[in-house]
């Protein structure tokens, strides 16, 4: 018999991991390895697309199984995590932490030891590279929506993590944003692994991944997999109670 493939170095592995939130099992037994380049997750709402991106990032650990990164322990080993794993989160108010663009910028450099100085310099050369120099000491809270996704991308890219994790990166931004956002993505060398609930949005994915209730409903190439979940999604949306939705 022919033993599976070895994860690549720097593979996600969930082995067997269970979540629960609040007491409550939100995710089941999940056994996934994932190593490719594009990988998108879709699922309907309350399916746990988040809850597995926060367990991929260490942020919570699961409650049986396990998680790996790069063979480590995300929910441990967090220091490791800082230029392994990189997340967007869909909203950047959740995930700014300082007053001014270039500290925002800065603090993820010093995070994982970059003398401060050396941590200042970086982000002076990246504001100038993109022509926004004058977004030195600027409020965040004077940046538009687009503004502040774009600033916690270049303060997520500057760490350098192998993977990045993205939690429905287009939602609120308008089309051009939008457009501007997703050249930016491809041209990425990282892995990605994108939440939607877009279907056509990971229509030039390597894997798509489709969570319902917590479970892996199908997981394969997106030719494969979009159709299904469209279909599904068609079939419910043309029933009229919401009764089905996840609570
Ligand atoms: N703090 C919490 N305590 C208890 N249950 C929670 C908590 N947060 C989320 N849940 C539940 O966990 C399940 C999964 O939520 P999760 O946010 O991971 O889903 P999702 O697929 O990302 O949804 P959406 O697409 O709506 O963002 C849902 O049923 C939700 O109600």
């Amino acid at each position: 018999m022919t033993q599976p493939a070895a994860p690549a170095s720097d593979a996600l592995v969930l082995q067997g991991a269970c979540a629960a939130l609040s007491g409550k099992r939100v995710l089941h037994d999940l056994t996934l390895q994932l190593q490719e380049r594009r990988i998108g997750i879709i699922g309907r709402n309350g399916s746990g697309k988040s809850t597995l991106l926060r367990l991929l990032a260490g942020l919570i650990a699961p409650e049986t199984g396990s998680v790996r990164v790069a063979g480590l322990d995300p929910a441990r080993a967090r220091k490791e995590m800082l230029g392994q794993i990189g997340i967007l989160f869909q909203n950047p108010d959740h995930q700014i932490l300082f007053p001014t663009a270039d500290e925002e910028l800065a603090f993820g450099l010093i995070q994982m030891g970059l003398p401060k100085a050396q941590a200042q310099a970086q982000v002076r050369a990246l504001l100038a590279e993109h022509g926004r120099s004058h977004w030195q000491g600027v409020p965040v809270s004077s940046l538009s929506q687009g503004q502040r996704h774009w600033l916690c991308l270049q303060a997520v890219l500057l760490m350098q993590p192998r993977t990045i994790l993205l939690d429905e990166p287009f939602a609120g931004l308008d089309l051009p944003t939008q457009a501007r956002l997703a050249r930016a993505f491809a041209a990425l060398p990282q892995r990605l692994i994108t939440i939607t609930h877009d279907p056509a949005s990971l229509a030039g994915s390597d894997r798509v991944i489709w969570i319902e209730a917590g479970r892996v409903a199908a997981d394969g190439p997106p030719a494969a997999v979009l159709p299904q979940f469209e279909s599904e999604m068609h079939r419910l949306g043309g029933l009229d109670a919401d009764a089905d939705l996840p609570g």
